[in-house]
């Protein structure tokens, strides 16, 4: 049997699995966990990496791996290969001015135009340009800027800080993909190649930048092993391919991010900023929104009323669809999509009747679908049909998320069986690298809640929405 590794480098965690390269068949997995913070050194990323292959098994047997990762992040490296600060995260929004002053001085329809995208505090030019104004110091090193896929891919090859690898620095061998590369706003989806004038517009000078790799481009071999090394992806592009996403199925993930976003075969541009138009990992396209407040909106309220998740969505079960008028806006975090990165969460509509357990779980559920909700018909205003949700991602699997999402979503939710599918699609990747050939692993459905639209719960989030 042949083996092949996908990783998943995610926010909070990094996830591996190994699966047969022919069937798809999962053969063992490992995971660890990740510091918390928007700022990571990502020599912790690299360690996390190697102690989840290590639990799953290693990489004996393996043919070849892919690594996918969370998206954005800034790895900030100089001249002998060294990180020159901790990696400022997507969910950073120390960077919104930045992204502000970007926008005021290229324009928004010129990013839209030049890079699909609209940059938010998210985005590497925004992180950018932080660096370049609030420490001069470190953007003066700065000799080569990378993802985390693109960072951990490197290192994973051998190449890293003078002394760390058998091969020293060799920023020249950086490699990234396209979907990763349309995540920075100094990439072109419609050329396929670096904006080099907006790189450094953003940092104040050039750098050197990873070269984008075809979908099944090799990008070398495990440092010392014959392991082959796939080009890697950004974390939704990965899920994409390893839900095997067709034409009308839309992606609606809950995990640390909330994202929507569906594979077309055209390169969208909204000059809005709300939907980023990337790229994915097999040559076509990734219109995609993401919202900083997700899962983590459950865990906050299931926190606040001292139950579990499943405690929690029997709560909101119990209460009715909108919950008795009371409303969670959730922006414990800022917010990406829409852009207010200084938000704070608020609870709208609250009444001596209303101010019950199980209203204001109901209200976390709606809250977070409804950001979500918005995104999909912000997606679907980009040309892009939307005939199911493919609902995934940690809090997927809550049986109450699912009920809700039923509630709140106009097309058909199905859920797939739960599974890493970021991580699949590295391993997918991976596949394809060996084989020349794009793999088609089937795909099994965990539940399809009966569809239940209940337009109470998006007309009541939206009267709130301007406040
Ligand atoms: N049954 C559940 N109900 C609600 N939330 C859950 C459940 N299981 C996991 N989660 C949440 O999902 C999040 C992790 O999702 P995941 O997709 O693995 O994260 P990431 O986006 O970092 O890859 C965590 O915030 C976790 O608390
Ligand atoms: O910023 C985005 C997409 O634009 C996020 O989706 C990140 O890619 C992080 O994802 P998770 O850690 O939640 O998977």
């Amino acid at each position: 049997m042949t083996l092949v590794a996908g990783v998943d480098s995610s926010t909070q965690n990094c996830k591996v699995v190994i699966r047969d390269a022919d069937s798809g068949a999962p053969v063992r997995s490992g995971r660890a966990g990740h510091p918390p913070g928007t700022e990571v050194d990502p020599v912790r990323w690299w360690e996390a990496m190697r102690a989840a292959i290590a639990r799953a098994g290693g990489l004996d047997g393996v043919a070849a791996i892919s690594v996918a990762g969370q998206q954005h992040g800034l790895i900030a490296l100089d001249s002998a290969g060294h990180v020159v600060r901790p990696a400022l995260m997507w969910n950073d929004t120390r960077s919104a001015g930045a992204a502000g002053d970007l926008v005021r001085e290229v324009g928004a329809e010129v990013y839209a135009k030049r890079t699909g995208t609209v940059p938010v505090a998210s985005f590497t030019a925004a992180k950018l340009r932080w660096l370049r104004d609030h420490e001069p110091g470190n953007a003066a090193k700065v000799a080569a800027v990378a993802l985390p896929h693109d960072w951990l891919t490197w290192r994973l090859r051998g190449f890293g800080p003078a002394g760390a690898g058998p091969l020293g620095p060799e920023l020249g061998e950086l490699v990234t993909d396209r979907s990763d590369a349309s995540g920075t706003a100094y990439w072109s989806p419609f050329t396929g190649a670096y904006d080099e004038e907006l790189l450094e517009l953003a940092l104040g000078h050039p750098a050197v930048l990873p070269r984008v790799l075809g979908p099944a481009e090799r990008a070398g071999t495990v440092a010392g092993t014959p392991i082959a090394v796939g080009p890697g992806a950004g974390d939704n592009a990965a899920a994409a391919l390893g839900l095997d996403a067709a034409r009308g199925d839309v992606v609606v993930s809950i995990g640390t991010s909330g994202t929507v976003f569906a594979v077309t075969g055209h390169p969208t541009r909204d000059e809005t900023g709300t939907v980023a138009g990337f790229a994915d990992a097999t040559g076509q396209f990734l219109p995609l929104i993401a919202t900083l407040n997700a899962a983590r909106v459950l865990d906050a309220v299931a926190g606040l009323l001292d139950v579990t998740h499943e405690e929690l969505g029997l709560l909101a079960l119990d209460a009715p669809p909108g919950a008795g008028g009371v409303v969670l806006q959730p922006y414990f975090e800022g917010e990406r999509t829409p852009n207010l990165p200084d938000a704070t969460a608020t609870l709208f509509g609250l009444t001596l009747a209303s101010a019950t357990r199980p209203a204001l779980a109901r209200a976390a559920f709606e809250g977070m679908l409804c950001g979500l909700a918005d995104g999909l018909d912000a997606i679907r205003g980009q040309g892009v049909e939307a005939d199911r949700v493919l609902l995934i991602g940690g809090a997927a699997q809550n049986a109450a998320v699912q009920r809700i999402a039923a509630q709140t979503f106009e097309p058909p939710v199905v859920v797939p069986r739960p599974g890493e599918y970021v991580a699949d699609g590295a391993a997918a990747q991976a596949a394809w690298v060996l084989a020349e050939a794009r793999p088609r692993w089937p795909l099994s459905v965990a539940a399809e809640p009966p569809p239940d639209h209940r337009p109470v719960i998006r007309h009541q989030y939206a009267r709130y929405a301007a406040l």
